[in-house]
């Protein structure tokens, strides 16, 4: 088993990942959750030099009894997979249909049926799995076992790579079957299933033992015989419900390799072909002529010109630089709001004139920024756009491959539901487009939130013209991207042993490709 702990991502900022493999904790009683986004060492792209999608999810759909042992399963996958990175276990428990109180109190004397097909919102669950699959968002329902009831809240899911949805109806409808890459029947005895059930349902469902067993006779057990069991003819892989390593790992392999079938080296096709005038590699490509690139500069005005000197002078101090760079950020941002939609308005003057004017005309507007650079951009946003909420990205290079791999999505509420994403203007900051790779990552995981291309304004202090931005704006040509200068001279390469606490605490062996503009680590210079 691999030796990476996965971590609990998208919950909260506390469940940052620190370290792959943090020292003192036992991985065996490590017990991944289900319906949350578990990341390893993070996402790589799912897409091609074109901005679309390379395929979707790998879906697993598992299906058995009641304490047939379905979750067991899905997690010794997960754990078994160890490295793998980002898996949800969607549990077909949260899409128990809302009841009325008359079903409350018929559920609470154990007189409800939870076992028939028509209990489960399947419309629910599968259109939820469609949407993940497909890489977009979901919020899925929250089920409380305890008040047999859908609770009013709902969990937010993005970003799997493979997803293991678990249920006793999980193979029942040939929609959810239809979704699934690989169906799995966990079969176990009867008995078996009976004394796994009352131990679990009394510890952990607030149950009693003459409640299970009644509820047991009257629905649990003629629902497995008629719609449960079955469905396993529609199963690729029958796993018993005990002493299973072995197929676990007949399974895994098998992911493994759709996995490896589906990897893309989208960094080396990012950087290789676009290598800039001053490259250090000796190869020379023309860089693209400006007007291509279809950029908003900002005018370079004799102040713009004073402060861009001030950040690319490395003996600055600090305090300067600090100072500059919240200046630059507050001209940038409102020169980027020219993108915005706008309406005339006209309003009275205190001296009683008509004035007409303009009002803005944008429903939600938030920022993200992309971190740690993008954060410099933060101070500046805030001070002119108020009140916007404010999220983050948190994408870096792969130790060993380069690629780049999204560790964490941070995004405002705005986004995180698709009909309000559909209506949002989206401020992406970062401090430059260097190889363009985390500015495409990060599009694209706007898009795929429902966030329209043409409400995507990309703000960065710099562009290098040799990097990746010409295919950057191949693949997303309605994307505005607003910087202070476009610059030809910059440094590229493989910057090797780079030490950092998320991936790579000991900088051993750790490449990372770069090519930054005139202003170097812009995140270094700021936060260090
Ligand atoms: N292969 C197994 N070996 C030992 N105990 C198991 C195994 N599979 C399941 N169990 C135990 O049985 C109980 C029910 O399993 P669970 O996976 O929750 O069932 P399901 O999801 O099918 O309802 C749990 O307490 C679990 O620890
Ligand atoms: O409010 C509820 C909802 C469901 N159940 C029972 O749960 C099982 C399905 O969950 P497993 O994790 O697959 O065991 C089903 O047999 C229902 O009877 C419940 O008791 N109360």
């Amino acid at each position: 088993m691999s030796a990476q702990l996965l971590k609990h991502v998208l919950s909260g900022p506390s469940v940052m990942p620190t370290s792959p493999n943090p020292p003192g904790k036992d991985l065996k009683l490590f017990q991944p959750k289900k319906n949350t986004v578990l990341v390893s060492h993070g996402r790589p792209p799912w897409y091609g030099e074109d901005g679309k999608k390379i395929g979707n999810a790998f879906v697993i759909g598992v299906a058995g009894g009641s304490a047939s042992g379905k979750t067991h399963v899905a997690r010794e996958i997960v754990r078994a997979l160890g490295s793998i990175p980002t898996v949800i276990i969607l549990s077909q428990d949260s899409f128990y249909k809302h009841h009325s109180s008359e079903e409350l109190v018929l559920a609470h004397a154990n007189m409800l049926d939870f076992d028939h097909p028509s209990a489960i919102d399947m419309p629910m669950f599968a259109s939820c799995l469609a949407d993940l699959k497909q890489c977009k968002q979901s919020n899925i329902p929250v089920y409380s076992f305890a008040e047999h009831q859908r609770l009013q809240e709902t969990k937010y899911l993005y970003g799997a790579t493979v997803i293991i949805a678990e249920g006793i109806m999980a193979l029942h409808d040939q929609s959810l079957r239809s979704l699934y890459d690989l169906k799995i029947f966990v079969q176990c005895d009867s008995d078996l299933m009976l004394a796994r059930r009352i131990k679990r349902d009394v510890k952990e469902r607030g149950r009693s033992v003459e409640g299970v067993l009644d509820q047991y006779l009257r629905f649990v057990k003629p629902s497995y015989d008629n719609f449960v069991r079955p469905t396993s003819s529609y199963a690729d892989i029958i796993v018993p419900g005990s002493n299973n390593a072995v197929a676990i790992e007949l399974i895994c392999t098998h992911v493994r390799r759709q996995l490896r079938e589906r990897s893309n080296q989208f960094r080396e096709k990012m950087a290789i072909p676009h290598l800039s005038i001053k490259s250090k590699s000796g190869s020379h490509t023309p860089p693209p002529e400006l007007e291509e690139l279809n950029l908003t500069v900002h005018p370079n005005t004799p102040q713009m010109k004073g402060i861009l000197t001030i950040l690319r002078d490395k003996n600055r101090s600090r305090q300067d630089f600090i100072f500059f760079v919240d200046r630059l950020s507050t001209l940038l941002i409102e020169h980027a709001l020219q993108h915005l939609p706008y309406l005339p308005s006209t309003v009275v003057t205190p001296i009683g004139v008509e004035s007409p004017g303009k009002k803005l005309d944008a429903m939600h507007i938030c920022g993200v920024c992309i971190q740690r650079s993008g954060g410099c951009l933060e101070r500046g946003f805030r001070r002119v756009i108020r009140d916007a909420p404010m999220g983050s990205l948190l994408i870096q290079s792969d130790a060993v491959t380069g690629e780049p791999m999204c560790l964490q999505v941070m995004l405002p509420m705005a986004i995180r539901f698709r009909h309000m994403a559909e209506n949002s203007w989206v401020f992406l900051l970062d401090a430059q487009i260097g190889t363009g790779a985390a500015a495409f990552m990060s599009i694209r995981i706007l898009l795929d939130h429902g966030v329209r291309e043409d409400h995507i304004v990309f703000v960065a202090f710099l562009v290098a013209r040799g990097g990746g931005i010409s295919i950057l704006r191949r693949a997303f040509p309605e994307v505005k991207i607003v910087c202070a200068a476009v610059d030809d001279e910059m440094e590229e390469g493989w910057l090797e042993g780079v030490q950092d606490e998320l991936t790579n605490p000991h900088g051993v062996g750790r490449k990372v490709w770069v090519m930054q503009p005139g202003m170097g680590q812009i995140g270094d210079r700021y936060y260090l």
